[in-house]
């Protein structure tokens, strides 16, 4: 008999550790869950591969993982330096005619195929689409009004090329995922005239946690999760937690997008959401497959 009071050897600590996993592999098996991959939750090289092992190992274990990645940050970067002015307005970047090439070209060009190579690398197969392969989303453009502060009356804010997700087609995901391979998704769309749309890549995640009635939407950016006024992160919210604190200025800035993409998944049938810090490495192990979990996990109440 060994010695209760001596720490186990490692190896047994590892199988305990495998063991604890198993029945939040059970609770995932065979579902869907979407990933959004934040520009800033990018991070170095480092956390990219955590990252790329955490989608590779819950392949592996019988989940269905969907990606949708963002890259605000690297298209800031492409369009500093091809000298092209850029703003934001309420959380969306205005997108002209020449923005809206940088955006396609750095989304569901250079980004996409680097988190493909990622997974890759790491021994996973997966595949670099965007909202326009197969029609998979399309998308309208997003109409925004706005009080103007010199005449107080309520104006049409012009965001250009900026849409929202009109209509998910979720045969060509079944497909791939039949398949057993991992979709990478940039959030990049047509809409019915042809025009190519910027779409934010929350609201891009949530329309597609949203037509795959996804088990979790998991949202990876740069701060722990929701936090309260006193910066104290908040564990667990409802529908209602997240409208009082927008209403009340403790949800501010890019966080709002983040909050109304997770109302409108929880509202189509995603049994939670959480918003999570894509650097802690191994976030989204953690937040899977541990008791412990990671960040704020809201449902519907
Ligand atoms: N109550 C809040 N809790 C946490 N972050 C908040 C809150 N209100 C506003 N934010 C801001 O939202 C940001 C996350 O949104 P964003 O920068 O758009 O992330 P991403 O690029 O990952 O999509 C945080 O870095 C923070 O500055
Ligand atoms: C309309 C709009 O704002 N689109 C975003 C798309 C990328 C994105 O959302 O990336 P993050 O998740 O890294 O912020 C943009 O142009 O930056």
């Amino acid at each position: 008999m060994s010695d209760p009071s001596m720490p186990l050897p490692d190896v047994h600590v590892q199988a305990e550790v495998l063991v604890q996993a198993l029945p939040h592999m059970q609770r995932y098996d065979q579902q869907v869950v979407v990933i959004k991959y934040g520009g800033h939750a990018m991070g170095d090289r480092a956390a990219a591969e955590d990252f790329a092992e955490d989608v590779v190992l819950l392949e592996q274990s019988g989940i269905k993982p969907i990606i949708v990645h963002g890259g605000g940050p690297q298209i800031g970067k492409m369009l500093e330096k091809l000298g092209i002015k850029s703003e934001f307005k309420g959380g969306l970047r205005v997108t002209d005619e020449a923005t809206v090439e940088v955006v396609e070209m750095v989304l569901a060009g250079s980004i996409n195929k680097q988190i493909v190579g990622w997974i890759g690398a790491e021994g996973g197969k997966a595949v670099g689409l965007s909202g326009k392969d197969g029609n998979m989303v399309t998308a309208r453009k997003v109409t925004r009004t706005a009080v103007d502060p010199d005449s107080n009356i309520e104006k049409v804010v012009d965001l250009g090329f900026v849409g929202e997700p009109e209509h998910v087609n979720r045969a060509v995901l079944d497909q791939v995922l039949q398949a057993e391979l991992i979709p990478v998704l940039a959030p990049v769309a047509t809409g019915n005239d042809g025009q190519t749309y910027n779409v934010n890549a929350d609201t891009f995640a949530g329309a597609i946690a949203g037509a795959m009635t996804a088990k979790r939407l998991l949202l990876l950016t740069d701060v722990p999760g929701v936090l309260d006024k006193n910066k104290n992160l908040i564990p667990d919210m409802t529908i209602d937690d997240c409208r009082r604190l927008i209403a009340d200025g403790t949800i501010t800035d890019g966080m709002i997008p983040k909050i109304e993409t997770c109302i409108y998944a929880l509202e189509r049938g995603v049994e939670a959401v959480v918003i999570l810090d894509g650097k802690v490495p191994h976030a989204v192990l953690l937040e899977l497959f541990t008791d412990h979990g990671a960040g704020t996990m809201i449902r519907r109440g």
